[in-house]
């Protein structure tokens, strides 16, 4: 059965292949700009996209996953630069936040879409000025939701994590496992 993974995303990459089974990366390309304002919503949707956006005439399984962060109602996307990634680190200093990821799994033969949407709240440290300036040089945050990578050397920011981890970093194996097997993938159940 093919798989791929709609996804350009290393993380997301890492995260599948623990699951020991063989998958194709396709990176999607999709205008990320929707007018939608529920983040469930929106990561669902997104993944959605980036799911139908790859799929070719063999294809049988597509995973796709957004990932956003919202504090106050505000909705963070990757940073534009550094600049505004200080602005994001800013923003989140001190506080708690929420991560959403959206998954989407589509069974392209038949047309099936399954869409889960996953949140996390994350609470970040007070950062000095120092910390906001060395992890913004680093530039490990400027691909990332919420200028940040919890898996990297973003980590000293976070003071703690309230639910899925694998959902900060980018794709909450956990559920993907479960909707997975939901439809017998994991007995070879799934030929369409
Ligand atoms: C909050 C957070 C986000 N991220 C990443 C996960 C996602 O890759 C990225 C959010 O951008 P996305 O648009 O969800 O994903 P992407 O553009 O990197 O990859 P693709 O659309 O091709 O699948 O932020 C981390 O790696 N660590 C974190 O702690």
């Amino acid at each position: 059965m093919s798989l791929v993974l709609a996804s350009a995303s290393p993380r997301r990459s890492e995260l599948l292949r623990t699951f020991g089974i063989p998958f194709v990366i396709r990176p999607p390309h999709v205008d990320e700009c929707l007018d939608e304002s529920d983040p469930m919503q929106l990561v669902t949707r997104l993944g959605e996209m980036k799911a139908r956006a790859v799929v070719l005439p063999a294809d049988q399984w597509i995973i796709a996953a957004d990932t956003i962060v919202t504090i106050d109602d505000i909705i963070l996307g990757k940073p534009r630069d550094r600049e505004e990634n200080r602005q994001m680190l800013q923003m989140l200093s001190g506080r708690a936040h929420r991560v959403y990821g959206g998954i989407a799994l589509l069974n392209a033969p038949l047309n099936q879409i399954f869409l889960h949407a996953v949140c996390t709240s994350v609470r970040f440290r007070k950062l000095t000025t120092a910390m906001v300036d060395n992890y913004v040089a680093s530039a490990d945050g400027l691909d990332k939701a919420g200028g940040y990578g919890i898996q990297g050397s973003g980590a000293v920011l976070v003071e703690s994590i309230d639910g899925c981890y694998d959902n900060v970093v980018g794709l909450s194996r956990s559920h993907l496992y479960q909707m997975m097997a939901a439809q017998g993938f994991f007995e070879g159940k799934a030929e369409a």
